[in-house]
Formats: C-alpha cells, sequence, structure tokens
C-alpha cells in the first residue's frame, strides 16, 4: 500500500471514462454465455458457497441469530447433499459470516465453540451510508478489528467521489486501511448513489490504489445494489489495476443477490473477464443474506430429483 497518491495516479483516475453503450453490449454477450449453467450446475453451485459472505445486517440480530448463523456457514448443506457432492462433512463452508460491529463478539465466540475456521466480516464506518465524522468511522474498525474482525466492509464517503475529490477519498481510505491492521479490507462503494458508470470505475480504482484487498459493490440498503453492468465496470477496473501494478483485488458483489440464477451469473462475469482464478474465496466473495436457501433447494433438486421441503431445511 502507497499512502500517497502521484498526479500520474489521480491523472489515470480523471482521464478514465466508461462507455454506456459498450458496457450494454457487453453484458448481452455475457448473459448469453452459457459456460458456466452448463458445465455441471450442481458442482458450480457448490463451489458458489464458499464464496459466500453469508450476512446478516438487521436491527434485531442477537447473540442466538448469529450462532445460527454461524452454524449454517459451517455446515451450509444437509449432510445427504455434502455426501451426493462427494465432499467430506465439515468440508464446505462459507467464505465468511458478515454481521454489524456490535455483533462481532458474538460472531466470533459461536464460530469458535463449533470449532469452524472460518473469518467473521464486519461492516464498519457508519454502515450503510458513512455519514458520521472520520474519526468514528476509524474507532469503529479498531472496535471490530479488537473483537475478532478478520475482515472489515467499510462504505467510502459517497460525497467525495461525487465531487469529484479523488485525492481526499484516497486519503480518508489510507487511514481506514491502516485502521484494519492485519485484517484485510473490503471497500463497499455503494454504486447506486454514484451516479454513473465512470464515478463506478473511478472509484473502483481510488480505492484498489489506497489499499483495498476488495472492492464490493453495494451495502443491500441502497435503492439500486449489485448489478452485472456495474460489476462488469469494477471487474473491468480490476482488470486494469492488476495490469498497471502487478496486484491482484478481489471483487464483492452484494445487494439482492437471491437466487442461483444470479449466482452463477456473476460466476460467469468473473470467469469471463478475470479467469478461473478469480473464482475462488480470495478473489471473490458474494455477500448475501438470503441466497444459500435457494442454493440448497436447487442442489437438492439436481441430486435427489426432488425440491427440499421448508420443514427439510432446519438451519434456514
Ligand atoms: O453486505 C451484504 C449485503 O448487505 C447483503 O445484502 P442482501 O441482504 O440484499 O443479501
Amino acid at each position: 500500500m502507497n499512502s500517497y497518491v502521484t498526479k500520474d495516479d489521480l491523472d489515470w483516475v480523471r482521464r478514465s471514462f466508461v462507455n454506456d453503450q459498450a458496457v450494454k453490449g457487453r453484458v448481452q454477450d455475457l448473459l448469453s454465455s452459457r459456460t458456466v449453467q452448463l458445465d455441471n450446475y450442481s458442482s458450480w453451485l457448490a463451489r458458489s458457497i464458499q464464496c459466500i459472505d453469508l450476512t446478516t445486517l438487521a436491527g434485531d440480530d442477537c447473540p442466538s441469530n448469529v450462532a445460527r448463523l454461524c452454524s449454517k456457514a459451517a455446515y451450509p448443506l444437509s449432510t445427504h447433499l455434502t455426501r451426493d457432492l462427494g465432499i467430506e462433512n465439515g468440508q464446505l463452508t462459507t467464505g465468511a459470516v458478515c454481521v454489524y460491529p456490535a455483533r462481532v463478539k458474538d460472531a466470533y465466540q459461536g464460530l469458535k465453540r463449533i470449532e469452524a475456521n472460518i473469518p467473521v466480516a464486519s461492516v464498519a464506518t457508519g454502515f450503510p451510508s458513512g455519514q458520521t465524522s472520520l474519526a468514528l468511522r476509524l474507532d469503529e474498525i479498531k472496535y471490530a478489528v479488537q473483537n475478532g474482525a478478520k475482515e472489515i466492509d467499510i462504505v467510502i464517503n459517497r460525497e467525495l467521489a461525487l465531487a469529484q475529490k479523488w485525492k481526499e477519498l484516497y486519503t480518508e481510505l489510507v487511514e481506514m486501511r491502516k485502521a484494519c491492521g492485519e485484517s484485510h479490507m473490503k471497500s463497499i462503494l455503494a454504486v447506486g448513489e454514484l451516479c454513473n458508470l465512470t464515478n463506478v470505475y473511478r472509484a473502483s480504482l481510488v480505492a484498489m490504489m489506497a489499499g483495498s484487498d476488495f472492492i464490493k459493490t453495494s451495502t443491500g440498503k441502497e435503492n439500486v445494489n449489485a448489478t452485472i453492468p456495474i460489476g462488469l465496470v469494477m471487474c473491468r477496473a480490476i482488470r486494469a489495476y492488476n495490469r498497471k501494478t502487478g496486484f491482484k483485488v478481489g471483487f464483492k458483489p452484494a445487494g439482492g443477490i437471491r437466487t442461483s440464477n444470479d449466482v452463477l451469473q456473476w460466476m460467469t462475469l468473473m470467469k469471463e473477464e478475470l479467469g478461473d482464478e478469480y473464482l475462488t474465496p480470495h478473489l471473490f466473495r458474494i455477500g448475501a443474506s438470503a441466497l444459500l436457501n435457494d442454493i440448497e433447494r436447487n442442489l437438492a433438486k439436481q441430486l435427489t430429483g426432488e425440491y427440499f421441503l421448508p420443514e427439510e431445511m432446519p438451519m434456514a
């Protein structure tokens, strides 16, 4: 991570423009590509589970629902489905559990109790709006890290992005990166509030320059969350950044991802735009609070020929 940004870097950001029509065309191609869907549907779905940040971000979160989330993260599928997939019990887990800072301790202890080696991710910095002082936003990161969060999902300051104050945005993000310490930083752009795709691309570059380990689309609380055109623009920024610097930054779409079909579209995007090596939990996460059920239902249908009844998915 650099703690300064050069004039050339900022020129690169300001010179970048996104052609909306070209994005539309490429998305049409991607969505008609059946690579991921046809090539072993069940194994793609099973593979997607290890990339899920299993999330609860509700006002009524409490120790018991966080404990349930931890169990689901450690044992995302019923034992006969894992057996049918040829996976040993306990070998398939989600990528992380994601909670509010006040619930990090519950998640950390919940995972420890069941001996699950799964990182706790915490949203921070005044999630979802980020509308508080920088000092409070930094303190919140430190609080989450002290309580055991290994991944911090920060929100960027949308005002700075909308006003094209890229250097100021960079400076804030560097402070956040420092506050994260050894924990990974995932920068949420809140794309639905960035007005246009050019701003999404520019904010992606700045977040990566400041040392983000991942760039993430949305909080799930904006009116527009993760969409494939926005994802394409962010993947292209990741690709450009990698070509220029050699660093591989991960991608996390989040917000409104609910179905197996959604997941396969996101995996298609990753495979086609960034390549197979990005389809691992180190470089790809899907932030979702209500997706796993649908994956489990579809896997059951594929593997047993029948959909599960709701009472057969007790932890869902
Ligand atoms: O960071 C994750 C998002 O909040 C999840 O959004 P979702 O509740 O729409 O799945």
